[in-house]
């Protein structure tokens, strides 16, 4: 059912993808009809902006001019928490416009646009209510008129719209903007691998992109409870930029350059979350999970040996690797949803839409991404727990049978000599440690 739904969305974003000439001239007449209400919310924050600080009404500075304008591409659960913080932070920052676009595909909600909901009340009410974003992040329809001055653009939508955006985008931004991808999930390539959604970025768009992951469940840190978090950036030039208008007390970023496998590490544990809910859903208690969490971590390290060899483990421990894994197999969305469709029998789908009011599950999609690498590569045995996953998911196995086909795991099968420390079987020196 859901592989069914899988290859439908595929085949309608083909179709989209090559219909994206089109589409941009639809966006641009649209663009012009909404313009003036965008347009006055826009000059409303430039004057209000100038009032947060104090500071009359007037022309643009040449200094102000210099300022780097953000513009957040998504307003999910994570983009307007990351919204609030970049607003927070462009506030104070000197060289950062007070300015913050955030592009919202737009929907009714009661009877209301979101876009107008959000600019009036300053609160997501349907994806991250409760929270009040502040005055100068502006809500915009239209992605094009929301990124197209931007300096900086963060792209936080979920994976799956990523290639549509982007198509959309082509041409229409500055061409030395910079990326930064919060998106954790991948695409699949064409000849049977997967492409990593700021690959498809810095491809399609012709700009640099650094990426962010790491243990944020987005309702935890909107509600300012203390976390870290990883951006991975292979510029020295852009990272501290980047961590300025991200870092705030509550929330501490470490940038490092493996910026590959920070992005695989937050793909890949939606996958591994998803295992962790079926072992919620089985009743099978901690230490099963910690073993399915484990596994998890293997597979994922083994993951980057194999197809992106120059990554390190080092990152594994940072925020986007291990912190990451474990927050999302207790308290993501992934797990909750992954223990309902054990204990009810329904579809992901189903449970997607009736459980989370419009959000989006990643992990299920990323298990059949890869699933599509490691077929193509007749590797599925060598990640049995992936795989396992991808199977349940889709139906192709019940979940029943999960912890069976992970008993022949080949962490169980391969003996690991060689991590034994040769000196302890040295007898004088084994004594001399009693
Ligand atoms: N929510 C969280 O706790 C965290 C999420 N992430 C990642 O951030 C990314 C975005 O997730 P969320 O912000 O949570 O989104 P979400 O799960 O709340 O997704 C809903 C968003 O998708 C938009 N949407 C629906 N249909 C669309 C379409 N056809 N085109 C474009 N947008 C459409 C909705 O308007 C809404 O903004 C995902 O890759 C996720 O894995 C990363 C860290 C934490
Ligand atoms: O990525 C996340 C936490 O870092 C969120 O995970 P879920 O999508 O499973 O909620």
């Amino acid at each position: 059912m859901l592989k069914k739904c899988i290859k439908n969305a595929f085949i309608k974003l083909r179709r989209h993808n090559s219909s994206s000439s089109s589409l941009i001239s639809r966006i641009s007449q649209q663009k012009q009809s909404q313009s003036s209400s965008v347009g006055d919310c826009i000059q409303k924050v430039n004057h209000q902006s100038s009032h947060f600080r104090g500071k009359p009404s007037r022309m643009a500075t040449k200094e102000e001019k210099s300022k780097k304008s953000v513009c957040i591409v998504g307003s999910g659960n994570w983009g307007s928490t990351i919204a609030k913080i970049v607003g927070h932070n462009a506030l104070k920052l000197p060289h950062i416009d007070d300015r913050v676009l955030m592009y919202v595909y737009e929907e009714m909600v009661n009877g209301r646009k979101l876009t107008e909901i959000i600019n009036e009340t300053h609160e997501n009410v349907k994806y991250l209510p409760g929270h009040k974003l502040p005055h100068n992040v502006v809500a915009v329809p239209d992605v094009i008129q929301a990124a197209r001055d931007a300096d900086i653009i963060i792209f936080v939508v979920p994976h799956q719209f990523v290639r549509t955006l982007a198509a959309t985008l082509l041409g229409n931004i500055k061409p030395n903007a910079v990326g930064l991808s919060l998106i954790k999930g991948f695409d699949s390539a064409k000849g049977g691998g997967i492409d990593l959604i700021s690959h498809i970025i810095t491809r399609h768009l012709k700009i640099p992109c650094a990426v962010l992951m790491g243990a944020n469940l987005a309702n935890e840190v909107a509600e300012e409870k203390f976390c870290e978090t990883t951006i991975g950036c292979k510029d020295s030039a852009i990272g501290p930029l980047l961590k300025d208008i991200i870092q705030t007390d509550y929330f501490r970023v470490t940038v490092v350059g493996d910026t590959d496998t920070v992005e695989v590490c937050g793909a890949l544990k939606n996958i591994v979350a998803c295992g962790a809910g079926f072992v919620d859903g089985l009743g099978l208690g901690d230490n099963t999970k910690a073993a399915v969490i484990r596994l998890g971590l293997m597979e994922m390290v083994k993951f980057v040996d194999v197809f992106y060899s120059s990554g390190k483990l080092s990152t594994f421990f940072e925020s986007c690797g291990v912190a990451d894994l474990v927050t999302t197999c207790y308290g993501g969305r992934n797990r909750r949803i992954s223990e309902a469709f054990v204990k009810t029998g329904k579809t992901i789908r189903e449970l997607e839409e009736e459980m989370l009011n419009g959000q989006k599950l990643q992990g299920p999609f990323t298990a059949e991404e890869v699933n599509y690498m490691l077929k193509s590569k007749d590797m599925e045995n060598d990640f049995p727990l992936f795989t396992a996953i991808h199977r349940i998911c889709t139906g192709q196995m019940p979940a029943t049978e999960f912890i069976n086909s992970i008993k022949m795991h080949p962490e169980h099968m391969t003996p690991k000599y060689d991590d034994i420390d040769p000196r302890k079987h040295d007898h004088h020196h084994h004594n001399s440690k009693l």
